[in-house]
């Protein structure tokens, strides 16, 4: 297992949550607003706000995360473990060009390398030749959402956090976005958790889903599993009112 969660507590906000994701598997996270999906990433990333405190265990490649010295922490982010979130703009340094901002997690964290090139290279990789030099303000937010994952997948990260990460994208960039995640971990062989509302892109991303209610995984399986055959009353719901249970 890659990543290892076991009875995760967040201020009862999140309470007894437990699941893992293996090398290579993509694990999406549903559930309605304050459910408590982006407590659960953020405190896997070691990023809960200060009045927030987590008990259990989280483990990466059975390192300990929950409550690892800080230090150590920043060792992981931006290297073993990276995340995307829902806005492109917040994530990136509207004073810094597009392609320092590429090669930064490399510099911090990896030697040796000619992170020029490296960065040139993310950067064809995500769609967007020939940007190197640019600032955010120039780009589309399809654009900025491509550089926000080239950052991430700088280091080839073991886990990939998703928090909603085409839901402030025109429709029509959103599947290029979500190909991109897809192409990218499979080139890592990176896990994902993917966080979201939207049961159709679940359906499309993710091999396996959690379901959370409250602070609590109602229900866990195969994509297809839950989504075809539901179990939990809240899991049912919440297919009647997606376009997925219309489309079918
Ligand atoms: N710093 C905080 N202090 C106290 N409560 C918080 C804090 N941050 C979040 N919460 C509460 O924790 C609950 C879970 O929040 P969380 O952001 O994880 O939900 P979510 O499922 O990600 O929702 P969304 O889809 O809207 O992002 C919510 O009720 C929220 O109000």
């Amino acid at each position: 297992m890659t990543l290892e969660v076991h009875g995760l507590g967040i201020s009862g906000l999140v309470r007894d949550v437990s699941f893992g994701i293996a090398r290579g598997e993509r694990v999406g996270l549903i559930g309605e607003s304050g459910s408590g999906k982006s407590l659960t990433a953020l405190s896997i990333m070691g990023l809960l706000p200060e009045e927030l405190a987590a008990s259990g265990s989280v483990k990466l490649d059975g390192r300990e995360l929950l409550g690892a010295p800080e230090k150590e922490l920043s060792r992981l982010r931006g290297n073993d473990l990276s995340m995307v979130f829902q806005e492109p703009m917040t994530a990136l340094n509207p004073a810094m060009r597009v392609g320092a901002q590429v090669a930064e997690p490399m510099r911090i964290h990896r030697d040796g390398r000619n992170h020029r090139a490296a960065a040139e290279s993310l950067l064809d990789s995500v769609g967007l030749p020939g940007t190197f030099r640019a600032y955010p303000h120039q780009l589309s937010g399809g654009q900025r959402q491509r550089v926000v994952l080239a950052i991430a997948l700088a280091n080839d990260p073991k886990l990939l956090i998703c928090d909603e990460p085409t839901t402030a994208l025109d429709v029509t960039v959103q599947a290029q976005i979500l190909e991109l995640i897809l192409d990218g971990i499979r080139e890592r062989e990176s896990a994902l958790l993917f966080i979201t509302h939207d049961l159709a892109v679940v359906a499309s991303v993710c091999e396996r889903v959690l379901v959370m209610l409250d602070g609590e995984i109602v229900e866990a399986g195969t994509t297809r599993e839950v989504l075809t055959a539901p179990k939990h009353e809240y899991t049912k719901k919440l297919l009647a009112a997606s376009d997925l249970e219309a489309s079918r």
